[in-house]
């Protein structure tokens, strides 16, 4: 989690230092403008340096001095600007500015273009988390737009534009717009019939470009005539088609129902309408469709082949039941976005004691089971993570902006999220049914600074397949980590002694029970695995998500006197660096493994009884790890049950053998892959010696601990050696 830090945060941390005669400037209006001409050569030659330099980067770095809100009012209620009532580092509330985009439009952290007002005044803008693309921009040269509650940015370099953040704050005119009293609409907007439009929305959808498609279908639908009912419905349909490619499922959604006919119940129009509510995970509406579906058009295979695929997703979300294999396989053909739906009908969000909501078990779950299985909010694709490695926070951002932009009816699902401390504007009501206005001026608000604060308290690092730890304890760069958002699991808060284990296939996290967990307990993961000292622990959580752990093995450790926490720490160093000369356990003396063995009881002894009888003690994993591997490899089979169940303890798991069967407490366990290899260890010394009931106990016990940690039991049997 929160592994990325956004450069907007870093720009607010550091103040900007303007030199003097910039600082001058601040809340003034510009005293002298450049002309036309000139900023138009200037944007010409900033886009020939672009061109000449590599692609440009989607994570590449933009700043802002300071987070303001995205415009909240109705461009109805706003006043105009012009460019030069505009006042330097001012964000203009309750006003909005007309233009006309006047430069070719370039991308580099946004999009850099320049724009003419109604007096004929000229200026740089950069409009920044538009959803824009080089191949195929929105911002065209010819369009007219508002900038609603416009901010007028200076650098410290003298250099000055209006800069856009919120995507909501840019308003593209339609044809004779009334909303915003410009004649400047006209000559671009009325230049085509509707007939035209759509011609050109075809060729440009034949090329693959989907925002133009977009934009000329949306020319044609305005200047359409009213009465040619059948044209405007078949131009909703197509432009159905393009929102679907563009994953704007809301827009599509809509477009469907427009595009569907009293006498003709389209089928195109039905399908479409189809793959929208099922791409929005409203599964009761995909089934409602289906059925209709199938009785209007009982042969048409797109249709049919929705049957199925809903029986399953209502099946998974309904009671959780997951074809895990084919969802590996799935993963194994390299797509990450699976079909599947999210099963989390079983816990409840609520309110805790000392830690804001968390998330509850609506029932009881045993040791093992599935508590949740959640398809990402936002997870980006191989092919982002790839290439953009080191950015995936990035990426995600980016990605996140994206999808509430056009995709309002998940706006509650996200901004519920926590955001700590940030100031939320508060939405305005509608005047007839008091609910929270979301979109505005037909735009869905998107406030990109509380999107970022979201992004960075609520969301994983997730490698591909969980099953990786059990082969292969370093992701390799296709198993990376990338960063993303799953909104159910982000209300689970923290604990270093958890109940649940989270793993991923894809871009499905699945979580399991490691304890059973009674009705009404709240669920609890680990947002890290903890470090072995308390105080670089406490220090993790303190800067990434802002809050002191008080679980039960923190406030333990913390009335553990600093002098012998700091022995232990020290200590513990001292093994690993000597354990580490000899990295291998399995090709060294038994003097040296005596040697450890020494150091190791020395450490052990440095945690207090009082305190950790029935706690964790996390210092002493690793080094008993390698003790159990070391006898392992000179095949001392009483030693590795020793140190196998030593590592067991250390993980907090307690076990006893009675009458010959061994007994389990795990109520302050943490689970690991290392507790899964102390249970195959203790299965093999076991058959060594001849001891088959205890042998297979510890390999039933590690194949379900193995289900556990890497989500699925596939690659059990080679994990275990067993035929
Ligand atoms: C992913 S959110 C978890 C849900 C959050 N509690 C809420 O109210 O929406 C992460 C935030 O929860 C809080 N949190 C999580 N675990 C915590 C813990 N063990 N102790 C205190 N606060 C915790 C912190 O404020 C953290 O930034």
């Amino acid at each position: 989690m929160a592994s990325y830090k956004s450069s907007y945060r870093e720009s607010s941390d550091q103040q900007i230092v303007f030199p003097p005669e910039i600082e001058a400037l601040k809340g003034q209006c510009l005293p002298a403008r450049l002309s036309k001409e000139l900023l138009l050569a200037n944007h010409g030659q900033n886009l020939r340096q672009l061109n000449d330099q590599s692609a440009p980067s989607l994570a590449k770095k933009f700043t802002l001095p300071q987070a303001y809100p995205p415009s909240l009012v109705p461009l109805k209620s706003l006043q105009k600007i012009l460019l030069r009532d505009m006042l330097l580092e001012t964000h203009h509330k309750n006003r909005f500015l007309v233009a006309k985009l006047i430069g070719a439009p370039y991308m580099h952290a946004g999009t850099t273009t320049i724009l003419e007002d109604e007096a004929g005044d000229v200026e740089k803008v950069s409009v920044h988390n538009f959803g824009d693309s080089p191949d195929d921009p929105i911002l065209l040269q010819g369009i007219v737009i508002a900038i609603k509650e416009p901010y007028y940015q200076l650098s410290a370099d003298g250099t000055h534009e209006i800069r856009v953040d919120h995507p909501s704050d840019i308003y593209i005119a339609k044809v004779d717009d009334s909303s915003i009293h410009s004649e400047f609409q006209t000559d671009f907007h009325k230049e085509k019939t509707a007939d035209e439009w759509r011609n050109e929305g075809d060729k440009a959808f034949l090329e693959k470009k989907y925002h133009s498609t977009l934009s000329c279908y949306n020319r044609a639908l305005q200047t359409a005539s009213p009465e040619n009912t059948a044209f405007i419905q078949n131009l909703y349909r197509k432009r159905a088609s393009i929102n679907i490619i563009l994953h704007r499922f809301d827009a599509a959604k809509a477009d469907s129902y427009a595009g569907m006919s009293e006498r003709y119940l389209g089928r195109n129009a039905l399908l479409l309408a189809l793959k929208a509510t099922y791409e929005l995970g409203d599964y009761e509406l995909s089934k409602t469709l289906l059925e209709s579906g199938l009785r209007d058009f009982p042969n048409n295979p797109g249709i049919s082949a929705y049957s199925q695929r809903i029986i399953d997703r209502v099946k998974e979300q309904k009671h959780g039941r997951y074809d895990f294999d084919s969802m590996l396989r799935s993963v194994q053909d390299g797509n990450i976005h699976l079909d599947h739906a999210s099963y989390f009908c079983d816990t409840a969000i609520g309110k805790t004691n000392r830690h804001g909501r968390g998330l509850f078990a609506s029932r009881s779950f045993n040791f093992g089971e599935l508590v949740l299985c959640e398809k990402a909010f936002c997870l980006p694709s191989q092919q982002s993570r790839d290439e953009l490695f080191n950015q995936s926070g990035a990426v995600l951002f980016s990605k996140l902006v994206n999808k509430l932009q056009h995709n309002q009816s998940l706006h509650e699902r996200f901004f519920d999220l926590d955001s700590g401390d940030y100031p939320r504007s508060k939405l305005p009501s509608s005047q007839d049914t008091g609910e929270k206005l979301r979109v505005v001026d037909d735009m869905p608000i998107v406030d990109v600074f509380l999107v970022e604060t979201i992004r960075e308290k609520n969301c994983f690092n997730a490698p591909l397949r969980s099953s990786e730890v059990a082969t292969n304890n370093t992701p390799t760069i296709n198993d990376a980590l990338a960063a993303g958002l799953w909104c159910r699991a982000a209300y689970i808060n923290h604990s270093c002694l958890p109940n649940t284990l989270r793993t991923f296939i894809g871009d499905m996290q699945i979580l399991r029970a490691t304890r059973t967990i009674p009705a009404g307990a709240e669920i609890t993961f680990q947002y890290l695995a903890p470090d072995t000292d308390l105080a670089t622990r406490q220090d993790h959580f303190k800067r990434s998500w802002g809050f002191k752990c008080d679980c039960v093995l923190c406030s333990s450790e913390g009335k553990s006197s600093e002098a012998m926490r700091e022995k232990r720490t020290t200590l513990f160093h001292t093994i690993r660096a000597v354990v580490m000369k000899n990295a291998s356990p399995y090709r060294v003396s038994k003097t040296f493994i005596r040697k450890v063995q020494g150091l190791t009881s020395r450490l052990e002894g440095m945690y207090e009884p009082s305190l950790y009888d029935e706690l964790p003690r996390l210092a002493l994993i690793h080094p008993t790890l390698w003790l159990t591997e070391a006898w392992r490899s000179h095949q001392n089979h009483d030693k590795v049950l020793v140190y196998a169940f030593e590592l067991l303890r250390n993980f907090g798991l307690f076990t006893t053998v009675v009458d010959g069967k061994l007994e389990i407490h795990r109520s302050v366990a943490m689970m690991n892959i290392e507790m899964v290899r102390a249970f195959k260890y203790a299965y093999e010394a076991y058959t060594a010696i001849g001891e088959l009931g205890l042998a297979r106990q510890c390999l039933q016990e590690g194949e379900l601990e193995y289900l556990i940690t890497t989500g699925y039991s596939e690659g059990a049997q080679k994990f275990f050696d067993i035929a």
